[in-house]
Parts: structure tokens; sequence; C-alpha cells
């Protein structure tokens, strides 16, 4: 039941081009009565041309028998074209139906599987899928036509052949259903296998730096061993059970075969039937046995398409997250006078799977503060922005941004009104100017260059030959700590924001750029709202109010003075940071001593 649901929605790929779906059958069609009609001719010539010495039928019946190949070929190029173009389209609006999927589901659950689930989903998953449309399932329903148009021709030969015929195929259907377990067990286990394969080689790759830093390549060579001889395993299993399934079947038909020509051979020699159809009926008689049995060929496709259209649909059943699936979410605007200017929390609980991350938060951020959230590693200061902006779910208590409680904002809404730079800066594949302006994405060169210029990223841009257009190759693996994140925060503050938020976002910066950063900061979001996670004490004074948080919560909240009057863990953290830029200062002083 559930397997003929999952293949009732494949008809949602199907239906846009139905037309053209339609079109490639036909063509098959034509193909498949046209190459069954070549035993009929051939058994003409035997009892009409060789027998019965017709020699005015040589020149029709040959001229029969290649004009209906060369229509039956040029029916088949039409039709493979077609279901190629066919193909490719439906693996396109998988990715994109599964890449629309992605979008809409909780961040975590993303982060929890990492890459290898859904490189899988969007590679092998999709391409099975559009293969088992297009060539698995045309094969499948060709052949059955052609075993259904072969035994009408054995019918109108001799009724008992038919019958033999149709007797035979329960026998070579039931033979698939031998093997179906093992292949299944088989077939889904080398799935998971390169999912996991997918995970392990991505992270080989990412990893390169610290796998050689550590001296890890014994430990990644065994890793990947361990890996593939499981893989050996399942993939010697499946190959085995689909040989065992496909050759069960032609013993199966050689066997009817054998049959047939015991049968016929008898009724040639009582003279009611002629050598010519003996010829024909053993190739009809083969020609609904052979679909059958390909079938038992294909039946490891069939499983392996199953199972990837069952991923693909598990995936697609995972519930979107909460900013999208409820309220006036999916896509429509806020009222006009919202904006994303103003903050208020009230006993907010943050969970995820279980775990509790945030408890009881309270904070009211007012359009064009600056708020300074500051705590020690693991207090929850990035679960708290990534709740801001929609990506944690709200368990209890209240959220409102600009007003609106979080979950009625659309989440294209939010995109529009809140700018994000985070420890890690993301760049992607691009010119300089294509990864700036992701931020606004009709902006004009010269907005692009004013935003670099004030990232103070001016001069290394003047330096490059190419300019603003240069490539940035895999993630601007060229570019320095420092630039990568002064980009992504020119890409940010390009979006002219309403809500800002920082989160470490000068890390990498030293103190001369990272002042020079924070000025623009200042400038560019005066009188619009920011929030920044940071250490640096300079930035963390300036602050129109600073929370101090611990264990997910809030511990205290005020100005700099006002928390160094009362609040000891801010006291604590303000002596440690002070300490920690005494002795960065020292080690400038010394360097630039030298
Ligand atoms: N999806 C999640 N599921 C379960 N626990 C999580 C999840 N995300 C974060 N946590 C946990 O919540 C706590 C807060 O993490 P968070 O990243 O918000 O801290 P942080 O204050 O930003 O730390 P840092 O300054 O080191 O970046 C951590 O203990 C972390 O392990």
């Amino acid at each position: 039941m559930k397997s003929i649901r999952m293949y009732v929605r494949l008809i949602r790929y199907i239906r846009p081009r139905w037309r053209m779906t339609g079109l490639g059958f036909l063509l098959t069609l034509i193909c498949l009565v046209l190459n069954l009609c070549q035993p009929y001719l051939i058994s003409q010539f035997i009892d009409r041309v060789l027998i019965g010495r017709n020699t005015e039928l040589v020149v029709p019946i040959l001229g029969a028998s290649i004009g209906f190949a060369a229509v039956a070929a040029v029916c088949t190029v039409i039709g493979f074209t077609i279901f190629r173009f066919l193909e490719a389209r439906h693996t396109l609006d998988m990715r994109t139906t599964i890449l629309r999927h992605i979008r809409r589901i909780p961040l975590p659950e993303i982060e929890k599987h990492g890459p290898g689930k859904y490189m899988a989903l969007m590679g092998m998953d999709t391409t099975t899928t559009a293969r088992f449309i297009n060539v698995i399932a045309v094969e499948l329903i060709s052949l059955w036509l052609q075993m259904l148009v072969a035994l009408a021709f054995i019918f109108t030969i001799d009724w008992r052949l038919g019958l033999m015929a149709v007797a035979g195929i329960p026998i070579v259907m039931s033979i698939p259903r031998l093997y179906r377990k093992p292949i299944r067990a088989a077939v889904g286990g080398l799935r998971s296998h390169n999912e996991h394969i997918g995970s392990y080689l991505y992270e080989s790759i990412q990893g390169s730096r610290e796998i050689r830093a550590y001296g890890l390549e014994g430990w990644e060579e065994e890793r990947n061993d361990a890996m593939y001889k499981d893989l050996v395993k399942v993939s010697i299993r499946e190959g085995m059970f689909r040989q065992l399934s496909g050759q069960t079947g032609s013993l199966a038909v050689a066997l009817a075969t054998v049959l047939i020509y015991g049968f016929g051979s008898g009724q040639v020699m009582s003279g009611s039937f002629s050598v010519g159809l003996l010829v024909a009926s053993v190739q009809y008689i083969q020609s609904v046995l052979n679909p059958i049995q390909g079938m038992n060929y294909l039946i490891s496709d069939l499983i392996g398409s199953e199972v990837a259209m069952g991923r693909i649909e598990s995936f697609l059943s995972t519930p979107a997250e909460q900013s999208d699936a409820g309220g006036s979410a999916n896509g429509s605007a806020p009222p006009a006078s919202e904006r994303a200017s103003n903050l208020t929390c009230r006993d907010l609980v943050v969970a995820y799977e279980g775990t509790t991350i945030l408890r009881n938060v309270d904070a009211d951020i007012r359009e064009g503060q600056m708020a300074a959230f500051v705590g020690r590693s693991g207090s929850g200061k990035s679960t708290f922005f990534k709740a801001v902006q929609g990506f944690m779910p709200v368990q209890s208590g209240m959220l409102r941004i600009g007003g609106l409680p979080i979950r009625e904002w659309p989440r294209s809404a939010l995109s529009r009104s809140i700018s994000f730079v985070s420890q890690e800066t993301f760049l992607f594949r691009g010119t300089l100017y294509e990864n700036v302006a992701l931020g606004k994405l009709d902006a004009s060169e010269e907005e692009v260059y004013r935003a670099l210029r004030e990232v103070g990223l001016q001069s290394f841009v003047d330096a490059l030959p190419a300019g603003i257009h240069t490539q940035l190759d895999n993630q601007g693996f060229r570019l320095s700590g420092g630039q990568r994140q002064r980009m992504a925060i020119a890409r940010a503050i390009m979006k002219q924001p309403d809500l800002l938020i920082l989160d470490e976002p000068t890390s990498s910066l030293d103190r001369h750029t990272e002042q020079q950063v924070l000025d623009t900061i200042h400038r560019v979001m005066r009188g619009k709202t920011t929030l920044i996670s940071t250490h640096r004490m300079e930035t963390i004074r300036a602050a129109d109010v600073i929370y101090v948080m611990e264990h997910g919560g809030i511990v205290d909240s005020g100005t700099h003075d006002e928390l160094m009057s009362r609040c000891g863990l801010y006291i604590d953290l303000v002596k440690r940071e002070e300490l920690q830029e005494r002795v960065e200062r020292t080690g400038d002083e010394r360097l630039e001593a030298m």
C-alpha cells in the first residue's frame, strides 16, 4: 500500500510534461509492434518463399521486414531522446523540490545530519528515481506490452500454444519473489553505506588541514577501509541475488522453449503445423516469456528505485520549521508598519528534540539600540540569535519582533529585515562582487565597491587584477580570515537591515581593522538595531544595553557601569577580557619594538 502511494506520488513529476511522456510511449509501442511483426514475416518467408517457391514474394516480404526495422529504429531513437530529456528534467524538478524543502525544515535538523544525507538525496536518490520513471518504468511497461502483443500473435497462430504461453507466465513471474527480500536488504544497505561514505568523504576533504597537521593519514585510511569493507559485502550480495533472479528466469524460459519445440515438432510431423509457423511460435513464446524474464533482471533496479523514492518521500514529510508551518507564514508579508527593529522576550524557552537550550529569557531591545550579549562559551548566545532569526523553535514564552510574535513572521520577511554575520563566514563560488551583492541582489558595482570600502577592503580589492570581479575559488580559500569576515560584514550591511545580528563578527580582525569595521557598523546601523556577541571590551562598553548569559538564561542586564556595580559574573568576564587584551597589546608592542 505504502509503495503504491509512492508510485502515485510520481505523477506530480510526470503531469507537467504528460504530452511528451505520451508521445514517448506511443513511439515505444509503434516500435514494439513493428519488431513483433518480424517473426511473422520470417514464417511467411520460410513457408511461402522457401517451401512454397513463391519467388515473387521475396521482395515484398524482405522489403516489409527492412522497412519495419527502419521505422522501428527511427522511433527508438526519437523515443530514447524524449525519455533522456524527461529524465534530466525530472531529476532537476526533484532536486528543486528537495532544495525548497531543505530551506523549510528546521536548521538544527540539517546541522544534525550533515551533508552526506542531503548529498545522497540530491544526487543518487533523485537520479535513481528519475531513471526509474523514464527508463525502468518505460522498460517494464514496454516489456508488458511486448508480452501482451506477442500473446495476441500466438493465439492467432494456435490457441493451444497460447494457453501454454499463458501457463508459463505465473511460473516465470513468481521467480523474483524468491529473491525480493534479500535484494531489498542489500539495496537498502548499499544506499545507507553510500550516504555514510558521502559524509566521510566530505569530512576528509574539509578536514584536510587537521588530517595533515596531526599526521592522521593512517587513521583516515583505516576508517576508509572499514567503510568500504562493509560496502563490498553488501555490493556482492546485491549482485549475486540480481544474477540468481535473472538466471533462474533464463532457465525457466529455456525449459519452455524445449517444451514448445517438442509440442510443435509433433504438430509439424502430423501436418497440422508448418515449419515457418513453428519457428514463429518459438519466437513469440520467447517474446512472451523473455519480457517477464527481463523483469527478473530489473528487480534489483526496481527495489533500488523504491528505496530511493522512499527516502525522498520520507524527507519531504519532515515537518517545516515553525515560522513557515503556521500563522500568517508562507510568503505573505507582515503588516507594512512592522519592522524588525525592536525585540521583546518574556520567559522565552527554546528547546530542540527534548533538550532545553534557552530558559526563561527576558529581554527588551528598542529601536536603534546596540545590545551586547556576553557570557562564557556555551552560555546560549548563538542559540538566542538563531531563535531571533526564527531558526530555533520557541517552546514556550514570548518572542516578539517589531511587535509581532516570531511565528507570525514569514521567513521571507524575516530574511529581508535581518542581516547576520557569524563566526564562520560562508562565501559562495563566484566573484567578490557576486558574494557581496548577495545582500542586495540588484546592487550596482558602485554600491558593492562602497560597501567593500566601508569595511576597509578597498586597497585589497584595488590590488587584485580583476578588482571586484575576481573569482573566488572554493569559499574564497585564498582570502584571510579577516578579509572573509569583512566580506561577510559588507554583504550584511548591503541589505540595510532593520536588525543586524553579529555573532563574534570581528574575531579574526586585528585591533585596528576591528575598530574600523565597528565604526562602519555603528555608522550604517545608526537608528537601527544591532545585537552583538563579542569579547572585545571596547564594543561591549559602548553598547546601550548588555545582557549577561549563563546556562541558557539571562542573569542580568544593564549598562557597563550598572553591571560593574552589581553583577559578579560580568565583573569576572570583564577582568578576564581585559587581561587577555593586555596580553595581546603587550605582545603587539613587543613585536613593534623588534
Ligand atoms: N541543536 C542543538 N541541540 C542540542 N543542544 C544544542 C543545540 N545547539 C546548541 N546546543 C547547546 O546549547 C548550548 C548553547 O550553545 P550556543 O552555541 O548557543 O552557545 P554560545 O554561548 O554561543 O557559545 P560560544 O560562545 O562558544 O559560541 C551549548 O551547550 C550547546 O551544546
